[in-house]
Parts: C-alpha cells; sequence; structure tokens
C-alpha cells in the first residue's frame, strides 16, 4: 500500500460537478477571444472559405454585422485581414500604401459602428498585397528584403492607426519593424495604439487555408523560410520576443498555437509579459475535418484546446471559432 493511500485519493475532489468546478484552475471567457474576420470587396457579400468550412470572406457591410455579433458575444477584439482583388497585388505591394485601402475602409467601419465597445486588431504584413505573396519586398533572387520591407510596415501600420485601428499586429517577421512601428506611432500621435506582435511565428504548414482565404496562397513562390522561424527552434523564440518586448511591443503572440504550447509557456515563465496564441486556419480545419468524419466532437475537441491555452499561460486566443466558443461560454 502506498504511503498516501488512502488517506489522498485524488478522485474524491472530481466525484461531483459542483467539486470539479469548484476545483477548476483555469478558466475560458468570451473576453479571452480575438475573431479573425477576412474581408472582401463588395457590397453584401459573403463568400465562403472553402478550406475552412463555416468561414467567409465578407464585405464591409457584413463585416460590420460581424463586429457587433461580436460585442453582443463579449467578445472584446476582432482581427481583420483583407482579400485584396487581384488587379491590385503588385511586386512591391503598393496597395498596402492606400489610406483608403479595403483594410483602411473595413477599420473605420467597424470604429463608426461599435466605438469603444470593441477593440480593432490589424495585420501588417505584405502579402495580401503583393503579387508574389511574400510578406515583404523581394530582390531579383526572390530574398525578401529586411529594411526596405520594415520602411513600407511603417507606412502600412500609420495608415492602420489613423483608420482608428486600437492594435497593430505586424505578422512579417522582419526584423525592427516592432520599433519602427513603435516610434511612428509615437511621432503620428497614437500613444495609446498597442502593438501585439507576432514575436515567434513559425513557418508552418498548417498556415494553408488561411493563404486560400485572403488569395495568397496560389501567388506564393516557394516558402517563407528566410523570415518565419524553424519549428525546430524554442531558444531562438526567446530571443526573438525579449527583441520585441524591448522594441515597445505591448504583448506578444506565439503562432501557431498547439504545436507550439511549449514555447508560450516558456515565453510566460521567462517574461510574464501578455501572450497570445494564435490556434491558425490549419488548426481550424482540423477540428472541423475531424467532425465530418465523426472522429470527434467539434466543441468538446474545441473547447478542450482552448482551455489548453489558458493553462499555457496565454491572456488570450486568436481563433476562428471565436464566435461558436463565445455561445458555448454564454450557455
Ligand atoms: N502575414 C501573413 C499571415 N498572417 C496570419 C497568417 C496565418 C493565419 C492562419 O493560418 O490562420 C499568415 C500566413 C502566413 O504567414 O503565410
Ligand atoms: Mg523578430
Amino acid at each position: 500500500m502506498s504511503a498516501s493511500y488512502p488517506n489522498i485519493r485524488m478522485r474524491r475532489t472530481r466525484a461531483s460537478r459542483w467539486s470539479r468546478d469548484l476545483h477548476r484552475e483555469t478558466v475560458m471567457t468570451p473576453s479571452d477571444l480575438i475573431w479573425p474576420l477576412f474581408v472582401t470587396e463588395g457590397q453584401g457579400v459573403e463568400d465562403p472559405v472553402k478550406t475552412l468550412p463555416g468561414v467567409s470572406r465578407w464585405s464591409i457591410d457584413g463585416i460590420v454585422a460581424r463586429a457587433k455579433e461580436a460585442v453582443e458575444l463579449g467578445i472584446p477584439v476582432v482581427a481583420l485581414f483583407p482579400n485584396t482583388p487581384a488587379d491590385k497585388r503588385s511586386d512591391d505591394g503598393a496597395e498596402a500604401h492606400d489610406p483608403d485601402n479595403l483594410m483602411c475602409r473595413a477599420i473605420r467601419a467597424i470604429k463608426q459602428a461599435c466605438g469603444n465597445d470593441l477593440g480593432v486588431l490589424t495585420d501588417v504584413a505584405l502579402d495580401p498585397y503583393t503579387s508574389h505573396g511574400q510578406d515583404g519586398l523581394v530582390d531579383d533572387s526572390d530574398y525578401v528584403l529586411n529594411d526596405e520591407t520594415v520602411a513600407v510596415l511603417v507606412d502600412q501600420a500609420t495608415n492602420q492607426a489613423e483608420a482608428g485601428a486600437d492594435i497593430i499586429a505586424p505578422s512579417d517577421m522582419m526584423d525592427g519593424r516592432v520599433h519602427a512601428i513603435r516610434m511612428a506611432l509615437e511621432m503620428g500621435g497614437h500613444r495609446n495604439v498597442q502593438i501585439m506582435s507576432y514575436a515567434a511565428k513559425y513557418a508552418s504548414a498548417f498556415y494553408g487555408p488561411f493563404r486560400d482565404a485572403v488569395g495568397s496562397g496560389g501567388l506564393l513562390k516557394g516558402d517563407k523560410k528566410s523570415y518565419q522561424m524553424d519549428p525546430a527552434n524554442g531558444d531562438e523564440a526567446l530571443r526573438e520576443v525579449e527583441l520585441d518586448i524591448a522594441e515597445g511591443a505591448d504583448s506578444v503572440m506565439v503562432k501557431p498555437g498547439l504545436a507550439y504550447l511549449d514555447i508560450i509557456y516558456r515565453v510566460k515563465q521567462r517574461f510574464g509579459v501578455p501572450v497570445f496564441a494564435y490556434q491558425v486556419s490549419g488548426e481550424y480545419a482540423m477540428i472541423e475535418a475531424a467532425q465530418s468524419v465523426g472522429a470527434g466532437d467539434r466543441d468538446a475537441l474545441l473547447m478542450e484546446k482552448l482551455i489548453a491555452f489558458k493553462r499555457a499561460g496565454c491572456s488570450g486566443v486568436l481563433t476562428y471559432h471565436a464566435p461558436v466558443a463565445a455561445r458555448l461560454l454564454n450557455g
């Protein structure tokens, strides 16, 4: 007989629902969710994304409706990604400079409709605007240029802040861009605009459906391994995070989510900063696929994964399942 048994029975506290509720260490609420939304041109358009069943691209009127839905559900933030029309994509991603581009119009429309009831997070990177699908400017050998790209990103971020963005989220993985954007925001009088940096973003096979959604997938030549991180590396993620905090990020993101729980945990333990996980498109698609072949229950799979992010140390999670999760949490 073990020295502790039967003095200690771990099952005692699990025996009834009230007791399980009482002993729960981690809670998830709708305010832990960030809802990524895809914007497209037009009016009254809902364009389903084939590889993300249940997710659509919406024209700005639809995006405003989704934003109001987020407020009703208690979701504090939406994240915006534009599907730029093909004829506005170019080698240099010039459309990113236009203060009236799809993204900026969507930001203004949401802020007008929802004001301070909802935060708007905006993606900074060039892939929705480039004809080659890379997140930055490329040289003759298709190498993604760092400093030249950062200059464009600063302009893109400034336009988004001018349009009313509350959180600027650079997802490009260029070196030094957080500092450059922070300086531009300070100089531009946007002192309270936050930066949530995609600090540890991996060159992942889980981004496929997203690239479909923003229309960059078919265009992408090669891969993003010269700027996004090697999935084999963990110490390097801590260096990335340390730099972004020093450069002025208010919070950091780890992306993708589930396969990188160790990174989330290490970042939280080491730096104690707000950490967010991006449960990316491929992760969403896997849950939906499991549901559709009867391999698992979507709601249960989803909530288990979300609580794992909280347990690992996340302040919140970006997930396409945000409205589904919020409804479940709201009962
Ligand atoms: N700037 C690109 C960007 N911003 C968010 C995602 C992926 C999100 C997802 O898969 O849900 C990507 C894809 C990429 O790096 O190719
Ligand atoms: Mg970095």
